[in-house]
């Protein structure tokens, strides 16, 4: 591998974050409902890329508190479009198994309103809209506090058993 081509690679590992939900929500097991597979997002808790902790609110909806680690990077010290996008396809997709569904991603808009500093703790919020037929919404939001990142709009579709 050349110098120019020499792709930037962590040797250490960040030191661990505060996943801590709040008082009202509850941990939500992802692997129990839904299997081990889904782990593109969430599948190394203590990696650089993503850390993240599902848990449900007192309306049952699914939260996440995630940590964009520093090989999510995109435009220097923020967030790559990409890895929120990812982000919002495994939870809003989750969030739809969550509520009884079994689905997959049928179709997913991402609109980024704020640049996202990398090693930040955000939440997920995610909120299933509506059910028709086999076509179920779920809309989420990246956020800090008033600080809205990315709104996710996902309509999910029922899987046909053949
Ligand atoms: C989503 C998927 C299951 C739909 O295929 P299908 O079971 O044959 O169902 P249909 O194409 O008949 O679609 C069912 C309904 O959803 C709608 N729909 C499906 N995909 C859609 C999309 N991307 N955008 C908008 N509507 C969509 C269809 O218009 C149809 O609506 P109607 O009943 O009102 O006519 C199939 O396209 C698929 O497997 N896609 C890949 C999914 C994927 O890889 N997701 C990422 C991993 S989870
Ligand atoms: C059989 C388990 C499937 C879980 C799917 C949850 C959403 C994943 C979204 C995606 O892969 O694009």
């Amino acid at each position: 591998m050349t110098k120019a081509t020499a792709k930037k690679v962590c040797t250490t590992l960040c030191p661990p974050v505060d996943l801590s939900g709040e008082a009202s929500w509850t941990d939500f097991d992802a692997p129990a409902l839904v299997g081990e597979s889904l782990r593109f997002v969430s599948g190394e808790p203590d990696g650089n890329r993503f850390r993240v902790r599902y848990y449900r609110d007192g309306e049952q909806q699914l939260k996440a508190r995630i940590w964009f680690g520093p090989e999510t990077e995109g435009p220097p010290g923020h967030a790559h479009g990409g890895s929120m996008a990812a982000v919002f396809d495994e939870v809003l997709g989750l969030a739809a198994w969550a509520a009884g569904y079994s689905i997959v991603v049928g179709n997913l808009n991402v609109s980024f309103r704020n640049l996202l500093p990398l090693q930040q703790v955000v939440t997920l919020e995610s909120r299933v809209i509506s059910a028709e037929g086999r076509k179920i919404m779920v809309h989420g939001r990246i956020c800090s506090g008033e600080t809205v990142y990315a709104e996710g709009e996902c309509l999910c579709i029922t899987i046909v058993k053949k």
